[in-house]
C-alpha cells in the first residue's frame, strides 16, 4: 500500500510569451507548492481493473478523472497486468487554478512507480505526466521552480523562504482552456519580471518576492469575475504583503506576515458570501 500527498500549487508569476503551433501557449512561470493537499492511497487490486473511489460525490470517479488516466497510462507504459485501487481524499478545490487534478495525477504516477517497484526516474515520470497535462511535471517534483515551454520544462530554484499563505476560492469554476483562449496580449501592459523574481528567490528576499507577484491571466479571469479583485483588495486591506490570482483562477492567494496574521485575514474573508478560505504555507521540495 502506498499513501501519497498531492500538493497544490500557486503561481508567483505567470507570463504568456506567444501562441505555439500545437495550439498551446508558450509560458514563463514561477511555480510554488503549498501544503494544501489531496491524499491518495494506492493498493494492488484483486482483479485487473482500475478502481477509483473519491470521498466527494460531485467529482467523476471514472476514466475522465486525471488520477484514473494516470493509472491507465502507467499500466500501458509498463505493461502492468495487475489492477490498482485508488482512494482519493479531495481537499484542493476543483477548477480553482491550484492544479488539484494535476497533483492527483502526479501522486498516482509516483505511487504506482513505488507500488509496482518500476524504478522509473523522475525524468521518465515527468515525461509521462506531460502527456496528461502541462502542470503535472511540476506537481511531481514540487518546491519552487521556473516553468517554461507549455509549463513542462522545469528549472529548479532554491526553496523560497517559508511563507504563510491564505487561499480564497470564490464559488465559480474557471476552465483553463477558456482562460488561455480568451487571452489578448494587446491591452496587457504589465508583464511579470520573471528574471527578477528568480533573483529575488535566489537571494531569499521575501519582501521583493511579494513585490514581484504578477499574472497576465488576471486580465482575462478578473474581467469576468469581479469577486477576484474584491478578494485581492480585502487581503491587502487586512495587511497581506501582496495578493495575486493563481493560474487561470479564480483562487486568490495572499502572503501573510505569520501564521496568526494568516488566520486573521482568513477570518475576515470568511465573512464574505460564496468564498472558501484556506490557511496554508509554502511547501519545500521533497526531492533535491
Ligand atoms: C494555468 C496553469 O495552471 C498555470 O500553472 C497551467 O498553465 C495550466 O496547466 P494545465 O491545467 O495542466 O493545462 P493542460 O491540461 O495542459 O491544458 C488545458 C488547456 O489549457 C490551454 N493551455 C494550457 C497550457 C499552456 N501552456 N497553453 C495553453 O494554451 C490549452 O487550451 C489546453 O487545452
Ligand atoms: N482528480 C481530479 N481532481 C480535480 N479535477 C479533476 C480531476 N480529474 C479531472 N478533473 C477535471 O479537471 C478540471 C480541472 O480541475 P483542476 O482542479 O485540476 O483545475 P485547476 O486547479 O484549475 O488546474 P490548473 O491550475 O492545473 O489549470 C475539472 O473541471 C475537473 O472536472
Amino acid at each position: 500500500m502506498q499513501t501519497i500527498q498531492g500538493l497544490a500549487k500557486i503561481n508567483l508569476t505567470l507570463d504568456i510569451l506567444g501562441k505555439r503551433e500545437d495550439g498551446f501557449h508558450e509560458v514563463a512561470m514561477v511555480m510554488q507548492s503549498v501544503a494544501l493537499s489531496d491524499t491518495l492511497i494506492l493498493q494492488v487490486a484483486k482483479d485487473s481493473d482500475i478502481h477509483l473511489a473519491i470521498d466527494v460525490p460531485w467529482l467523476a470517479a471514472d476514466a475522465s478523472n486525471l488520477a484514473w488516466r494516470a493509472a491507465d497510462l502507467m499500466r500501458q507504459t509498463y505493461g502492468i497486468k495487475d489492477g490498482v485501487e485508488i482512494q482519493l481524499t479531495k481537499r484542493i478545490p476543483v477548477a480553482a487554478g491550484l492544479a488539484g487534478g494535476s497533483a492527483d495525477a502526479a501522486a498516482v504516477l509516483r505511487g504506482m512507480n513505488q507500488l509496482f517497484a518500476l524504478g522509473a526516474s523522475d525524468e521518465e515520470l515527468c515525461a509521462l505526466g506531460a502527456k496528461l497535462g502541462s502542470d503535472i511535471p511540476f506537481t511531481l517534483l514540487g518546491g519552487t521552480m521556473l516553468a517554461t515551454g507549455r509549463g513542462e520544462k522545469l528549472e529548479r530554484l532554491p526553496d523560497m523562504p517559508t511563507a504563510d499563505i491564505v487561499l480564497a476560492k470564490p464559488h465559480v469554476s474557471v476552465s483553463t482552456a477558456w482562460a488561455y483562449k480568451s487571452y489578448d496580449a494587446a491591452p496587457v501592459t504589465s508583464h511579470p519580471q520573471t528574471d527578477q523574481m528568480k533573483r529575488a528567490i535566489i537571494d531569499k528576499d521575501d519582501k521583493r518576492i511579494a513585490s514581484l507577484l504578477s499574472n497576465v491571466l488576471e486580465s482575462v479571469t478578473m474581467k469576468k469575475y469581479g469577486i477576484i479583485s474584491e478578494l485581492k483588495e480585502k487581503m491587502l486591506q487586512y495587511g497581506a504583503r501582496a495578493s495575486l490570482m493563481s493560474g487561470s483562477g479564480p483562487t486568490v492567494f495572499g502572503i501573510a506576515e505569520d501564521g496568526a496574521h494568516a488566520q486573521h485575514i482568513a477570518e475576515a474573508l470568511r465573512q464574505l458570501p460564496a468564498v472558501d478560505v484556506f490557511v496554508t504555507k509554502t511547501a519545500k521540495s521533497m526531492r533535491k
